[in-house]
């Protein structure tokens, strides 16, 4: 198994293709997708390519700032805990007045990879429980709002957190690819995107 796993951007292309043709089949269009960022970014532009049909409008993507940061306090077990802090939250100031845009809707959360599980967890947690709160004060409790996740790659290992699929609303947990739980290379942390496009095409991984 190798220690490092080098991931081209014609790799990553792939896999949200691959992403968007299952989203597509089994949930839906999306209204909106968030991308989690910084990881999540270019995978979430990326997919919107292959998640709208020509002529249609483009599905706005909202950015969100979410950091994992080493919490070395009073955790109960012997391991380091993960604590997850949010630097950017959902901005509606162009798209629409208010924060109910996301009531009843299909959307699409991206990541670039699904680790611990600590991220993820907590947009889902987070989203739904803004999302529920503003539509029982708008009494639009009966419109269902679906959460589905795509990540480029989950990480077969022990999760420090489960994704609680009532919160889901019947949206969809999508993977490009599982893989084991070894350092992944993307190709926007490369210095050197020659020789790291190299490593990828050698592992496969293309
Ligand atoms: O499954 P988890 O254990 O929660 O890990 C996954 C998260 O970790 C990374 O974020 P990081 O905080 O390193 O920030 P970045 O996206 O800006 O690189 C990655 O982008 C995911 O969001």
């Amino acid at each position: 198994m190798v220690e490092k796993m080098y991931i081209s951007y014609n790799n990553v292309h792939k896999l949200c293709k691959a992403g968007a043709e299952e989203f597509l089949e089994q949930v839906g269009k999306p209204d909106v997708i968030i991308a989690i960022g910084g990881g999540g970014f270019i995978p979430a532009r990326i997919i919107r390519t292959f998640l709208r049909s020509p002529g249609e409008k483009n599905i706005p993507i909202q950015a969100i700032g979410l950091s994992l940061y080493e919490d070395m306090g009073t955790g109960t077990d012997d391991k380091i805990g993960k604590e997850v802090i949010r630097t950017q939250w959902l901005d509606f100031g162009a798209l629409s007045q208010h924060f109910d845009s996301l009531i009843g809707k299909n959307i699409l959360i991206v990541d670039e990879v699904d680790d611990t599980r600590t991220t993820l967890h907590y947009a889902v947690s987070e989203l739904y429980k803004d999302v529920k709160e503003i539509a029982e004060k708008l009494g639009r409790t009966s419109e269902k709002t679906r959460l589905s996740i795509f990540v480029l790659h989950n990480k077969l290992k022990e999760k420090r957190a489960q994704i609680d699929e009532d919160k889901m609303g019947g949206g969809k947990y999508f993977v490009g690819k599982d893989v084991p739980d070894v350092w992944i290379a993307y190709p926007w942390e490369s210095d050197d995107i020659d020789t790291h496009t190299q490593h990828a095409v050698e592992q496969g991984n293309i």
